[in-house]
């Protein structure tokens, strides 16, 4: 496992993250009373990726979001930050996590709200947190309870990116926001993610805008993961046939079929790729990342596929990262 990569001198007293895990799963696992919401998930999400996280409704997206960010505490197995464990200092000054919820002070301004979350990070960029409140002529001296939802969630942007955080964690934040704001947000984030090497993972159930924006990949269903690494990576390990995908899904060993689409998009069936498709075969192009999606959503139980990229090794090597990060 890859545990190299991280450089220290960024002038901030922080590791700089380069090639290093941003997250680390392994066998993690959260039940509750009715039952396991997630289970035996593991995963390793490279240091720089924007990451959507996506699932049907009670899948276990919060919950994996609520684990890495110390909200929820794990029924099995360990989940990491930056090699650290969440909920320790490193890892809580390192990580901003912005919920649909967007607890802000009602009675305070804009501007006091900002001055808050200067105070309460070392590492606060009044600039960046300014830029995104007046992008949308939000008032500095306006009480954030006399907002719409929509300039709310921006104010509640401008926290999350003024931390200048290494790992944001966004559960479908952008919800309330009309079309034009949603991608003017979204370019930001991309732009400021890109400039500053932060990583992202974002719960969506926008799937075109996922695509936007998104490099890395986790699947969640029933509360297993299902499908996680690079987008190219998942992208090419599968192929949308052309075969009429009106009927009972027909067989393509040694290929699995994930999928007959039917209805809307392009016709054919949707398979996972098991060496190479054979000449004289039906023509084969790689699925859109929409089309990969829709797929697995349509399809809970088919088995995971962790790419390389997504791949850990046992909970000894998290344990052996976490002290080498702590000597290093
Ligand atoms: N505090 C809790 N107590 C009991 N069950 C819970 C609790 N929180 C979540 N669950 C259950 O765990 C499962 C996963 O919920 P979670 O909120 O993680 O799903 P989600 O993928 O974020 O869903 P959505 O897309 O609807 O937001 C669901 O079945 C949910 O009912």
């Amino acid at each position: 496992m890859d545990h190299a990569g991280t450089q220290h001198g960024n002038g901030t007293g922080f590791a700089h993250p380069v090639r290093e895990a941003a997250i680390e799963a392994q066998g993690l696992g959260k039940r509750y009373r009715r039952g396991w919401a997630l289970r035996d998930v593991s995963f390793r999400l490279p240091a720089g990726r924007v990451c959507g996280l996506v699932g049907p409704n009670g899948a276990g997206k919060s919950t994996l979001m609520g684990l890495a960010t110390h909200m929820i505490r794990p029924t099995t197995g360990a989940l990491r930050v930056f090699g650290a464990a969440p909920g320790s200092t490193d890892a809580v000054l390192r990580t901003s996590f912005l919920t649909q919820e967007k607890p802000l002070f009602r009675r305070f301004t804009v501007a006091e709200t900002l001055r808050l979350g200067r105070e309460f990070n070392p590492r606060w960029d009044q600039e960046v947190a300014e830029g995104i409140v007046r992008a949308g002529q939000v008032p500095m001296h306006a009480k954030v309870g006399t907002l719409s939802g929509g300039q709310r969630t921006r104010v509640a942007f401008a926290l999350a990116f003024g931390k200048r955080p290494d790992l944001l964690i966004l559960d479908e934040p952008m919800a309330d926001l009309d079309p034009l704001v949603r991608r003017e947000l979204m370019t930001t984030l991309t732009a400021e993610a890109a400039q500053h090497g932060t990583t992202v993972l974002v719960s969506s159930h926008m799937l075109a805008e996922l695509e936007y924006i998104c490099d890395y990949l986790l699947v969640i269903a029933n509360g297993g993961l299902r499908l996680a690494g690079e987008v190219d990576e998942l992208r090419a390990a599968h192929a949308l046939l052309d075969v009429p995908g009106t009927g009972p899904s027909p067989a393509l060993p040694p290929h699995r079929v994930i999928e007959s689409r039917r209805g809307e998009g392009r016709p054919g069936v949707l398979v996972r790729l098991d060496g190479p498709m054979g000449y004289g075969g039906p023509a084969a192009e790689p699925p859109t990342l929409e089309e990969l999606l829709l797929g697995y959503l349509r399809a809970p139980d088919a088995p995971p596929l962790i790419a390389p990229s997504a791949r850990v090794g046992d909970i000894h090597d998290i344990i052996t990262g976490d002290r080498k990060a702590v000597t290093a």
